[in-house]
């Protein structure tokens, strides 16, 4: 059974910490920026790959810091992905964190996760979070692929008309519910 509960979060309004500037440190703040593009991210690792100073070209929002990690770069952080090729290091933060009640994803270990990254299909407003339990980040990948493909660009019209419908209907709760319900029954 897959027990995880997705939820959507804020993170422009949360303090990110990525450890490690490989490849992983470059899905994973890549992964941030393009679902939220003013997020404030810090991302520190004594080597940082260039794909990853170019971002923080073009997002004055991500800041790098070339340093080994220390607990003292958990100041003031809610989320924390780590991605380092030390295993005892990854193991190190994911303590740290938990000390703390940081949420903590430790990219090469589940087990050591409080939470997994998803793969993401966006249409306009519309976002579908892909997570198959940490089974097959591939086929995750795919599947976004096969939903990005057959979902309509047209859609972000519909949500628009939706919302115009939701902000004009008069009357008590039970009766909007209803209305919006009739509208879009033609989906199902
Ligand atoms: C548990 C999880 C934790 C987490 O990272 O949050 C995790 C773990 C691991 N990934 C590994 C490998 C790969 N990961 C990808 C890709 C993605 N991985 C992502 C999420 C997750 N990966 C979480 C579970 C998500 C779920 O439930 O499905 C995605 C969806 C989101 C993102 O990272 O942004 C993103 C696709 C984004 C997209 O394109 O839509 C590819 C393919 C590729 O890069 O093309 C490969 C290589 C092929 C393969 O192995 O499948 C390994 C082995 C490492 C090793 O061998 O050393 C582990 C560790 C392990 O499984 O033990
Ligand atoms: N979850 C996932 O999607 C995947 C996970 N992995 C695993 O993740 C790990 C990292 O992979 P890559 O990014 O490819 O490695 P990499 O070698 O490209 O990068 C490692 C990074 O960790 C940094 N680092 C090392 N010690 C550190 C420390 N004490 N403090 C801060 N930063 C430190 C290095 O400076 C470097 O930036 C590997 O163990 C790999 O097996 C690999 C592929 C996919």
């Amino acid at each position: 059974m897959n027990t995880l509960f997705p939820i959507f979060v804020k993170v422009e309004q949360l303090q990110l910490l990525i450890v490690g500037g490989g490849y992983v440190g470059l899905e994973k703040v890549t992964a941030v920026l393009s679902n939220a593009p003013a997020a404030p991210v810090t991302l520190v690792a004594p080597e940082i790959r260039d794909e990853i100073r170019e971002l923080a070209g073009q997002y004055p929002n991500l800041t790098l810091v070339t340093d080994l990690y220390h607990k003292n770069y958990l100041t003031g952080k809610d989320l924390v992905i780590v991605g380092t090729n030390d295993k005892a290091v990854n193991q190190q933060i994911q303590q740290d964190c938990k000390a703390q009640k940081i949420l903590v994803n430790v990219a090469d270990t589940p087990a050591l996760c409080d939470f997994y990254l998803s793969s993401v299909v966006k249409k306009g407003d519309l976002k579908i979070a892909v997570s198959t339990n940490g089974k097959s980040p591939t086929f995750a990948k795919r599947f976004r692929e096969v939903l990005e493909e057959i979902l309509p660009d047209s859609l972000q019209e519909t949500l628009d008309n939706l919302t115009q419908i939701r902000n004009k209907l008069k009357g008590d709760f039970q009766e909007k519910l209803e209305r919006l319900n009739e509208i879009t029954r033609v989906m199902k």
